[in-house]
């Protein structure tokens, strides 16, 4: 299934008409470059392009008034004065006498995505439009908007698909009250935002924009605002909060649909933001939402004002929408102090609606408040003297590098005579093992060896990991006689190039320590109900879960908490993810991991299985080719205490190590 892309030039059919400072930045130039983007860059072209439509009054009505829109359904037909007069009513938003066309066009388009995911014609999508939704209100335009798009497609899909949980996840720079309020009290929308916020000081300078917003009545917990009180944000920040807040939550909550208000104000050159967040992120955040929901994620452009990272911005995220593998991000440290103690203020607020959240055993909360009470009071963090302030037109970034796909998507290595599922390549090679790499195996393999079978699929595994460095191939799955001796194998040929950098994810137990070397060529990660002997170091992280790989949620929280800040901040060129014997992982789980893990190391994902574990090839191959994991059940049990306290344990020691873990501000002493 493909990504649908709505577009419809008639949208940059309106202007700001007369002298505005507020609203000079909201050009028609905003919707041409990013649509001239992706056909430049070819993206548009491997859309399936769908039509934008006007939306009906009846959809308009769905979440705006009527004396609102009899208001707004005037102003084709007003003079300057009378459209000048008619703004003068809101606040930071012009009308023109094409907008009220315009506006109809953009909520049609979020529609017609709608529909588009629903009815499974594409699988997800984007919709360019302007004017942009997430500040307009019942009854009011705000901040550039007129309807909104976000809020009346998801009452759209609760309408007519029965959708029963909608995730809106606004990663747009601005806090989107009008998503807020039309939502606030509603547990089945889930709103997700981060935005500049600097303690009120920032538009729209609400105070419910703040953390302590956790929403009403029966939608208390379904609010999540991250205020960040300073600039420039860098990835490391947004990362920490969807791996540490998001991402637990959205699993937790297990939309049907996924809606992003795709604001692109958030990243780097921003005049609004005044973030430094990269372009490629936004690769990251999508690819990071397509295995929720069975991914049917529609994107719907909000804001975005420097004309040269937007597009880019733009482009980044339909390539990812389209299964390119994201680019990979270097030299990730560790997320600000102001961004940590958001993050710890919005968990803290939020602790007690979802399970995955839960404290372990430490801090109380009265810690966060004592901290929250002084940093409002407190001074800003101190820039070193002398640093110049740099204007966000002045900020210069690397263009995003090409994100090539390899000719062949996967490639598997089969036990003799077995067909490899469709759109997979089959890899066998009669050559002989290497006689140094033979040797090595002598060394820790003696009596698997006299079974020749043991060897048959090796040499074929060689030459799949050869084309996977070649970049021919981007993933692969092979099923051995032995993972363990296979692993040896291949960190053995992988462990001779100077830099290579192996993440090594083993779900089951069994002993994997011996090839763990603390060289920082590999690290591995290995999830089991068993202790292992092998002691925790740097580069080597046993993660004991009570039930091992067979309790999504506690599964899911070492993923997302541990594994994903590790990898991330690791940024291997390859990832192994190893099956045990007797791993006894539950399918959802295991393809969740295979989707997630494609994030890193450009999707060079090779999977090893043992045979017998045969059922299992199939959906892992599905997800290797790009098909999105199946949901997790719903609702995701409590994680258990004591594998929260595994988590938090490992957490808390690795953390000076590998600080992308951290999601606590400095603990006052
Ligand atoms: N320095 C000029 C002050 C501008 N204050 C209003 C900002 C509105 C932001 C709109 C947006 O970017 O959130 C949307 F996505 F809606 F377009
Ligand atoms: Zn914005």
């Amino acid at each position: 299934m493909g990504t649908a892309l709505v577009y419809d030039e008639e949208m940059t059919k309106y202007k700001l008409l007369w002298v505005d400072p507020a609203c000079k930045i909201e050009v028609p130039e905003r919707l041409t470059v990013s649509y001239e983007a992706l056909v430049k860059n070819g993206l548009c072209q491997r859309c399936v392009s769908i039509p934008a439509r006007e939306a009906t009054e009846a959809e308009i009505l769905l979440v705006h008034s009527e004396e609102y829109l009899e208001g707004v359904k005037k102003t084709p037909y007003m003079t300057l004065e009378d459209l000048k007069e008619f703004t003068l009513q809101y606040g930071d938003v012009y009308f023109h006498p094409n907008i009220y066309h315009c506006a109809k066009l953009a909520v049609g388009s979020a529609l017609q995505l709608c529909d588009s995911v629903m009815t499974g014609k594409v699988r997800n999508g984007m919709a360019l439009v302007r004017p942009p939704g997430h500040h307009s209100m019942r009854s009011a335009a705000s901040g550039f908007c007129v309807f909104n798009n976000v809020a009346i497609a998801a009452r759209y899909a609760k309408q007519k698909y029965g959708v029963k949980r909608v995730l809106i996840v606004d990663w747009d720079v601005h806090h989107g009250q009008g998503v807020q309020y039309c939502f606030e009290d509603d547990p089945s929308v889930l709103y997700f935002s981060w935005h500049r916020y600097e303690h009120q000081k920032f538009w729209p300078n609400l105070r419910e924009s703040d953390y302590d917003n956790v929403g009403k009545e029966d939608g208390a917990g379904f609010n999540i605002n991250v205020p960040w009180n300073k600039v420039g944000m860098k990835n490391s920040d947004y990362l920490s909060v969807f791996f540490h807040l998001l991402l637990p939550v959205a699993y937790e909550f297990c939309p049907e649909l996924v809606l992003v208000c795709a604001g692109f104000d958030s990243a780097i050159g921003d005049p609004e933001g005044e973030m430094c967040a990269s372009p490629d992120i936004f690769a990251h955040l999508t690819h990071l939402l397509m295995n929720l929901a069975g991914g049917k994620l529609c994107a719907v452009l909000e804001g975005g004002y420097n004309l040269t990272s937007l597009p880019q911005s733009v482009c980044q995220t339909v390539q990812t929408l389209l299964g390119d593998p994201p680019t990979r991000l270097s030299d990730l440290g560790a997320p600000c102090e102001s961004a940590l103690e958001s993050l710890q203020c919005v968990r803290s607020a939020h602790r007690q609606y979802w399970s995955c959240l839960r404290q372990a055993a430490g801090l109380p909360d009265s810690h966060v408040s004592a901290k929250r009470i002084r940093s409002a009071g407190g001074e800003g963090e101190r820039t070193e003297v002398g640093e110049e302030e740099k204007s966000a037109e002045e900020q210069a970034w690397p263009e995003p590098p090409q994100r090539v796909s390899p000719p062949v998507r996967c490639a598997l290595v089969l036990p003799g005579g077995e067909a490899p599922p469709d759109g997979c390549e089959q890899i066998s090679s009669r050559e002989e093992l290497h006689p140094l790499m033979l040797t090595k195996l002598r060394e820790h393999f003696q009596s698997e060896l006299d079974n020749c079978s043991a060897l048959a699929s090796l040499p074929s595994l060689m030459t799949l990991v050869e084309k996977m460095e070649k970049n021919e191939i981007r993933n692969g799955l092979a099923v051995v006689h032995s993972v363990t001796m296979a692993m040896m194998c291949v960190l053995q040929h992988v462990g001779d190039a100077p830099s290579s950098r192996t993440l090594v994810v083993c779900v089951g137990g069994g002993s994997v320590g011996s090839h763990a070397r603390e060289d920082g060529k590999t690290l591995t990660v290995q999830i089991s109900s068993e202790d292992t002997e092998k002691p925790t170091g740097k580069f080597y992280v046993p993660v004991h879960l009570k039930k091992g790989c067979g309790d999504a949620s506690g599964f899911m929280q070492a993923l997302l908490g541990l594994l994903l800040p590790l990898g991330y901040q690791y940024n291997p060129d390859l990832v192994l993810l190893v099956q045990m014997p007797n791993a006894g992982v539950c399918g959802g789980v295991w393809q969740q991991l295979v989707g997630v893990l494609q994030g890193f190391a450009q999707g060079h994902v090779l999977v090893l299985m043992q045979e017998g574990e045969q059922a299992r090839v199939g959906p892992t191959a599905s997800t290797l080719l790009g098909d999105p994991a199946p949901p997790l059940e719903h609702p995701l049990q409590a994680p258990l205490p004591e594998d929260v306290e595994a988590v938090e344990t490992l957490r808390s020691r690795l953390q000076s190590d590998w600080s992308l873990l951290q999601n606590t501000g400095e603990s006052t002493a």
